[in-house]
C-alpha cells in the first residue's frame, strides 16, 4: 500500500476552526504531523460577538492528543495578523485553507447594505487578505497550498442567499487565479463546496440531513489537495457524506449572428437561438485564452455570414461517435474571394525568409524589380481561408478543437504563375477525412480561380486533428496527394538558412493567426514548450530554396509542390533543405538543423522541364537574421534557454588567426556567455568544437566586410573545421567585428 499522506514539518493555518469543517479539518491536519494554527474569532454564526473560546477548545484538544497548534483570534480581514501567528510560532506557512464563514440571509429585497458588505468582508475579502499574507512566503519557500471555500449557493444561486452567492463565486474568481500566478512557484489553490452539517447549513438543511453530512466525509478532500504529493490546481469540486465531484465549465459550439457587411440584429440571434443553446458537441473551455483564440476565429468566419442551417442540423444528425464523412463530402460553402496586391507578395516573400541580403531579392521583395514575381507556394494563401471555415466549423459529427490541429501535408498544383495581384475566388470541398489511429486527418480541396474564371491553382490541404482517430473511418483515400519518397543517395544539392526568432509573428501577418503560432499559452495546451512555426511557413522556406537551386528564381517554371510536415520548426531554428533532381522533378527533404530532426519529408516539386542540374553543389548558405555583433548573444542565449538544442556548442570554439603561415593569435570562446566573450589564449587542442583558420589574405577583408565568412569559405579561404553550420554563423561574425 502507499505510503499515508503526512504533513510533518508543515504549518498549516485554518481560519474558522472553531467549530463545523473548519475544526475537523485543523484536527486531521494535526494528527498528520502538522503544526496548525486555530483561527477563530468566536462569534456566531451571524459574525457577531468575538471569544477566545472556540478556537482554545481546538487547541487544547489537538494538544491532549500530543498535536501541535496555536490559537489566534483575529478576523480574516486581519490577514497579516493571522499569517504572523503562524511565523511566529513555527517560523512558516505552507498550507492555508480559506474556511472562515458566516451568513446574513434575507431575501434579495430586504438585504442591507450592511448584511451585503459584511459576507464579502468575511468571505472574500478575508480570503483575499489571509492569502495576500502568507503568498510571498509560499512563493519563496517554492511551495504552498491554498484551498478556498465556495458553496452551491454561490456556484447555482440559493434563495435568500444573494449576498453569499456572490462572494462565494467570487472566491472561485480567486482561486482561478491564484492557481495560475502560483504555478511558477509550485503554490497551487483549488476550491471545494461541501455539503456539511454545520451551523451554518443548520438554516437551511433539515436536521436529519445535517446529521447524516458529517465534516469527517468532507475534510480527507481537503488534506489531500493540500498535500504535497497533489498537482491538481485551479479546479472546483463538490464534496459531501464521501462523495467527491469535480465541476468544470461547458460551452455550446455557438454561432455567429452577423455578416461583415450588415449589422447584429435581433432577429439574427432569435433565427440562431437553437444553435445558440445547442449543447450537441458542447466544449469544455479551461483558460482564458482559449476563448479568446475562439474570438479570433469568429472574425475571420464573420465574411461566411450567418450559420447555414443545413450544416447544423447535420451534425446535431450524426451519433457524436465521429465524423459523418459522406455528410463531410456534401459540404459545399459559398466561394470565398481573395484581394491582394503586390504587398501582399512581398509581405509573403519576407515572410518565407526572403532577404535583402539575397542578390536575387528584387525578384521578391521590389514591385519595380524587372523579374517581380510571387513565389508559387504563395498559392496556399488565397485558399487558406477556406481550409480555416472547415476547421471552425467543424465536421458533422467532430466538433475540432484548434488547439489539437496540426497542418499535416499541403499540396499546390499552379495552372499559371500566380498574379502579382488581383481577385481570386476559391472554391472548398472536403475530399475525406481519415482515421489515422493517432488523428483524423481531414483533406480539404481549393480550387482557385482568377478574374477570367480560368483556373489559377489548386491546393490541397491535409489537416492532422491530433486526438480524433480511432472512428473506425478509412486509413487511406484515392484523393490524397501522396507525399514523395527522398532517394536513398547522397543529396545532390542543400541549402542552410536560419529562420528568425520573429518568423512566425512576421508569417502570421501574410493570413494564418492561428494562436497557436504566437501565443505561449496557446501552444501550451496543444503541448508545445513554446509557439511553433506555420508548416506552410517551413514549404516557403523549401520552395525557395529548390526554386532558388534549380529554377533560377524563375516562378514560371514551377508546375507542383508537396510536402508533409514531420515534426515542428521552432522561429529561429536552421532549415536545412536537402535536394535531389530526378528527371522534372526535384526531390527534397528538410532537417532542423539545430535537431537534426526532419521537418518536412517526402517534398517534391514538379518543374514544367527538366531543370538544370544546380549551379552550386553542396554550397552552404550563412542566411541568417541574426546581425553578426548578435550572433554571440544568439548562441549564448540558446546555450542558456535551450541545452539540448546546443549540446554540440557547449563546449570551446577556437579561432587561429594566422598572419605569414603562422599563427599570429588564438581566441577562444566558451560559447555559453551570453554577450559571446572571447578569451584571449592558447589553443586548447583537443577541447574544441570547431575550428576556423583565417589567413592574413582575407582576414583584413573580412574586417572591412568587403568579404563575408560564406564568401570566403566558398572560396577557400577560411578553413573551418567541426560543426560547419554554427562556424558559419562564426565566419560571418567577422564582417563586421573590427574591434578584434
Ligand atoms: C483554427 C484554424 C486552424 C487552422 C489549421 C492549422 C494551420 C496552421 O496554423 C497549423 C500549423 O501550421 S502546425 C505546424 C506545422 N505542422 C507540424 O508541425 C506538424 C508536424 N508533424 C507532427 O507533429 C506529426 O507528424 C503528427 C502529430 C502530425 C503525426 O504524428 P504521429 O501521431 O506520431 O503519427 P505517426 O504515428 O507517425 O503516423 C500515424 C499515421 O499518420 C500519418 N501521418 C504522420 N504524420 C503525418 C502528417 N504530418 N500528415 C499526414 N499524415 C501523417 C502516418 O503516415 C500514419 O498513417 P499511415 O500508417 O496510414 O501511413
Amino acid at each position: 500500500m502507499a505510503a499515508p499522506l503526512r504533513f510533518d514539518g508543515k504549518v498549516v493555518l485554518v481560519t474558522g476552526a472553531g467549530n463545523g469543517l473548519g475544526r475537523q479539518y485543523a484536527l486531521d491536519f494535526a494528527e498528520r504531523g502538522a503544526s496548525v494554527v486555530v483561527n477563530d474569532l468566536g462569534g456566531n454564526f451571524k459574525g457577531e460577538g468575538a471569544g477566545t473560546r472556540a478556537a482554545d477548545v481546538v487547541v487544547n484538544e489537538i494538544k491532549s492528543k500530543g498535536g501541535k497548534a496555536v490559537a489566534n483570534y483575529n478576523s480574516v480581514e486581519e490577514g497579516e495578523k493571522v499569517v504572523q501567528t503562524a511565523l511566529e510560532n513555527f517560523g512558516r506557512i505552507d498550507v492555508v485553507i480559506n474556511n472562515a464563514g458566516i451568513l446574513r440571509d434575507r431575501s434579495f429585497a430586504r438585504i442591507s447594505d450592511t448584511d451585503w458588505d459584511l459576507i464579502h468582508k468575511v468571505h472574500l475579502r478575508g480570503a483575499f487578505q489571509v492569502s495576500r499574507a502568507a503568498w510571498p512566503h509560499m512563493k519563496k519557500q517554492n511551495y504552498g497550498r491554498i484551498i478556498n471555500v465556495t458553496s452551491a449557493a454561490g456556484i447555482y444561486g440559493n434563495f435568500g442567499q444573494a449576498n453569499y452567492s456572490a462572494a462565494k463565486l467570487g472566491v472561485l474568481g480567486l482561486s482561478n487565479t491564484l492557481a495560475i500566478e502560483g504555478k511558477k512557484n509550485n503554490v497551487k489553490c483549488n476550491t471545494i463546496a461541501p455539503i456539511a452539517g454545520s451551523r451554518m447549513t443548520e438554516t437551511v438543511m433539515p436536521p436529519d440531513m445535517v446529521a447524516a453530512l458529517k465534516p469527517e466525509f468532507v475534510s480527507p478532500l481537503v488534506l489531500y489537495l493540500s498535500h504535497e504529493d497533489c498537482d491538481e490546481s485551479g479546479s472546483l469540486f463538490e464534496v459531501g457524506a464521501g462523495w467527491i465531484g469535480k465541476l468544470r465549465w461547458e460551452r455550446t459550439k455557438g454561432v455567429v449572428c452577423r455578416s461583415s457587411n450588415s449589422a447584429m440584429t435581433p432577429e439574427a440571434v432569435r433565427d440562431n437561438w437553437d444553435a445558440v443553446t445547442d449543447f450537441t458537441d458542447s466544449y469544455t473551455p479551461r483558460s482564458n485564452q482559449e476563448p479568446a483564440g475562439i474570438m479570433m476565429e469568429v472574425l475571420r468566419k464573420i465574411d461566411q455570414g450567418p450559420a447555414k442551417p443545413s450544416r447544423a442540423s447535420s451534425r446535431a444528425a450524426s451519433s457524436g461517435s465521429g465524423p459523418d464523412v459522406e455528410a463531410a463530402k456534401q459540404y459545399k460553402p459559398k466561394p470565398i474571394k481573395f484581394t491582394y496586391s503586390a504587398r501582399d507578395v512581398m509581405l509573403y516573400a519576407l515572410g518565407v525568409g526572403s532577404s535583402t541580403r539575397a542578390p536575387d531579392y528584387l525578384n521578391f521583395l521590389y514591385e519595380g524589380g524587372e523579374d517581380f514575381g510571387v513565389i508559387p507556394s504563395f498559392a496556399v494563401i488565397p485558399a487558406q481561408m477556406g481550409m480555416e471555415n472547415v476547421i471552425t466549423q467543424g465536421i458533422p459529427g467532430m466538433e475540432i478543437n484548434p488547439a489539437k490541429i496540426l497542418h499535416g501535408e499541403q499540396y499546390v498544383e499552379l495552372y499559371k504563375p500566380m498574379p502579382t495581384s488581383g481577385t481570386l475566388t476559391s472554391q472548398v470541398s472536403i475530399a475525406d477525412v481519415l482515421d489515422k489511429g493517432s488523428g483524423a486527418v481531414i483533406l480539404i480541396n481549393i480550387e482557385t480561380f482568377d478574374e477570367k474564371k480560368e483556373k489559377v491553382c489548386f491546393n490541397q490541404f491535409n489537416i492532422f486533428a491530433v486526438g480524433y482517430g480511432k472512428f473506425g473511418g478509412n486509413r487511406n483515400s484515392e484523393a490524397a496527394k501522396a507525399p514523395g519518397k527522398a532517394p536513398s543517395r547522397k543529396p545532390d544539392s542543400f541549402l542552410v538558412e536560419t529562420t528568425s526568432v520573429d518568423q512566425a509573428a512576421l508569417y502570421r501577418l501574410c493570413g494564418d493567426r492561428n494562436p497557436l503560432h504566437i501565443d505561449p499559452s496557446f501552444a501550451a495546451m496543444g503541448g508545445f514548450t513554446k509557439p511553433i512555426l506555420h508548416g506552410l511557413c517551413s514549404f516557403g522556406y523549401a520552395t525557395r530554396h529548390v526554386l532558388k537551386q534549380y529554377g533560377n528564381n524563375d516562378v514560371t517554371k514551377v508546375k507542383a509542390i508537396k510536402a508533409r510536415f514531420a515534426k515542428p520548426v521552432l522561429p529561429g531554428q536552421t532549415i536545412h533543405t536537402d535536394m535531389w533532381k530526378e528527371g522534372n522533378r526535384v526531390m527534397f527533404q528538410c532537417k532542423v538543423a539545430e535537431s537534426g530532426d526532419v521537418c518536412l519529408s517526402g517534398g517534391y516539386i514538379d518543374f514544367h522541364a527538366a531543370p538544370a542540374a544546380s549551379a552550386t553543389t553542396a554550397a552552404p548558405q550563412v542566411a541568417t537574421d541574426l546581425k553578426s555583433d548578435l550572433i554571440f548573444e544568439e548562441i549564448g542565449r540558446r546555450a542558456k534557454d535551450e541545452p539540448a538544442m546546443v549540446k554540440k556548442v557547449n563546449s570551446v570554439f577556437q579561432f587561429n588567426i594566422t598572419k605569414g603561415g603562422k599563427t599570429a593569435a588564438v581566441w577562444t570562446t566558451d560559447m555559453k556567455t551570453p554577450g559571446g566573450a572571447i578569451y584571449k589564449g592558447e589553443p586548447k587542442q583537443g577541447k574544441a568544437d570547431c575550428t576556423l583558420t583565417i589567413s592574413d589574405d582575407n582576414f583584413g577583408d573580412m574586417v572591412t566586410g568587403k568579404l563575408n565568412g560564406q564568401d570566403a569559405f566558398m572560396k577557400g579561404l577560411l578553413k573551418i573545421q567541426g560543426n560547419l553550420m554554427l562556424a558559419q554563423k562564426l565566419g560571418e561574425l567577422f564582417r563586421t567585428r573590427s574591434n578584434l
